[in-house]
């Protein structure tokens, strides 16, 4: 983009943990980027929670972001995820999900990507190096294991837990909840392990990826932790993140990614791979 180009507007599909911290920001001033639209199940509370913006957007169906944006972004439940990203790529915009194990259910997304000229952009979210296990990818991985830690209230409700009568109510110990690929884990726990999901796509897929989920009473914050042995190089990194207040299941740091993924969008210079 040019310095004299007019904005991109950014529309933002859900307005609560991710989505708000993302609006204001926008709504605060980013260069290059202008908040265009955002979409709220309950659209009354929605305006209200704008009404300190300095600018203030329409509140529209989840369906019409496409049509008022260059670039929509999808951070609502993951039954809704379709919803965005399907018209986002049809209109050829750029569509950035934090919904990130939707992206293994819904794989046609990228052929209507490639027809219709649109961008998937999936932003780090709460997780930490994707930037190397991508450059890593670019060589032979021959494995990637990601181990997550979360308080047990940051995972309760997770269909798996209920297909698999697994109850995490007293709990005084740490307990290993599941333990198999990302893909599996993205699609038991679609409000916890967006991270899995993104890891494996950076990586080597959703099948590869190895997931292990520990539900831990003695941890206050959701902890991921990522061992990747290649022929370029052998890294374990962790990450601890605090629980947004909005939505305890939301590590902090995933809106301030999606801040900075759209910063990477339009900035002069950027940063990492
Ligand atoms: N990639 C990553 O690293 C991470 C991804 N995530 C994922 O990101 C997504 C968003 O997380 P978070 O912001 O914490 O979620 P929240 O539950 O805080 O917010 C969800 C928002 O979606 C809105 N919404 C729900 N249903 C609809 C609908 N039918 N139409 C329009 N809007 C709707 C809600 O509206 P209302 O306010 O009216 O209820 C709410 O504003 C989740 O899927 C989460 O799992 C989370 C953390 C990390
Ligand atoms: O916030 C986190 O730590 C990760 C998370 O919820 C997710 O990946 O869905």
């Amino acid at each position: 983009m040019s310095v004299s180009s007019a904005p991109l507007r950014v529309a933002v599909g859900g307005f609560g943990a991710i989505g708000f911290a993302l609006a204001k920001a926008l709504d605060d001033g980013i260069d290059g980027l202008a908040l265009a639209a955002v979409s709220a199940r309950d659209k009354k509370k929605a305006a209200d929670k704008m009404e300190g913006f300095r600018a203030p957007v329409p509140v529209v169906d989840l369906e019409a972001l496409a049509e008022l944006a260059d670039i929509v972004v999808e951070c609502a439940p993951s039954t809704v995820f379709r919803s965005i990203g399907e018209p986002a790529l049809k209109a050829g915009r750029i569509f950035v999900p934090l919904s990130v194990g939707q992206l293994l259910v819904h794989d046609d997304l990228k052929d209507i990507a490639i027809a219709h000229g649109g961008r998937i952009v999936v932003p780090t979210g709460a997780l930490i190096g994707l930037d190397a296990v991508r450059a890593a990818a670019e060589g032979n991985i021959e494995s990637v294991t990601m181990v997550t830690r979360k308080p047990p209230r940051g995972l309760m409700g997770a269909p798996y837990l209920e297909q698999n009568n697994i109850s995490l109510e007293g709990l005084n110990e740490a307990k290993l909840i599941f333990d198999g690929s990302a893909r599996d884990g993205a699609k038991g726990f679609p409000a916890n392990v967006n991270v899995a999901a993104a890891l494996s796509l950076a990586g080597i897929g959703p099948d590869r990826t190895r997931l292990q989920i520990w539900a831990d009473p003695a941890v206050t914050r959701n902890t991921h932790r990522i061992e990747v042995e290649a022929d370029s190089a052998r890294f374990a990194m962790s990450i601890e993140n605090v629980p947004s207040e909005e939505n305890p299941k939301t590590g902090k740091i995933t809106a301030l990614s999606a801040i900075a993924c759209l910063r990477g969008l339009v900035a002069p210079m950027r940063v990492g791979t």
